[in-house]
């Protein structure tokens, strides 16, 4: 389903596990900060709104969405870090460099996962042009860092239940 059919801030909160005792670290990219804050502000929000305590989520910064990789191990190999959430927008240029940046990002952070048994959750916004990246950032289609943290607990709920 495409986005616009699906505003990102909508999901069932119902069977969402409770999250007081769950630590979470974020991953921002500087690149296009103003957009990825805005997508950390969303993920955090919704993290607290779920019960998780201000203390129990760290946030680093990177420079670049390329980098959101490296920054989820550092978080994921600390071992009282449950799940980690990375955001950053990369938005279309000229040549193909966007498109090596969400490559590598994708494959990298599902390494991250499946290499520390951890959910690491893809919050990358992949752009045409800016105002794509804003619709997707508290815009029209809702907030692309609650859909993130949201899938975070409901990842956390999963390994629960295994
Ligand atoms: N063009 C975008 C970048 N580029 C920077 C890279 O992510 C990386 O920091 C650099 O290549 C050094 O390794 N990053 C974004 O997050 N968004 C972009 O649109
Ligand atoms: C990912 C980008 O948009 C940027 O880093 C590269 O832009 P360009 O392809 O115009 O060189």
């Amino acid at each position: 389903m495409a986005t616009a059919l699906k505003n990102l801030s909508e999901y069932n909160s119902d069977n969402l596990i409770p999250i007081d005792g769950k630590r979470f670290g974020l991953v921002v990219a500087e690149w296009n900060k103003a957009i990825t804050d805005t997508l950390c502000k969303g993920a955090y929000e919704t993290l607290v709104k779920h019960g998780a305590k201000p203390e129990n989520i760290e946030r680093i910064t990177v420079p670049g969405s390329f980098e959101l990789t490296l920054g989820a191990q550092f978080l994921a190999q600390s071992s009282d870090i449950d799940a980690v959430i990375c955001l950053g927008v990369v938005i279309k240029g000229e040549t193909k460099h966007d498109d090596y940046i969400c490559h590598a990002v994708a494959q990298g952070i599902t390494q991250v996962g499946l290499k520390f048994n951890k959910p690491i959750i893809f919050g990358l916004v992949t752009t045409n042009d800016e105002q794509q990246a804003w619709d997707r950032a508290g815009g029209k289609h809702g907030n692309k860092g609650v859909e993130a943290a949201a899938a975070a607990i409901q990842m956390l709920g999963v390994q629960l239940i295994d």
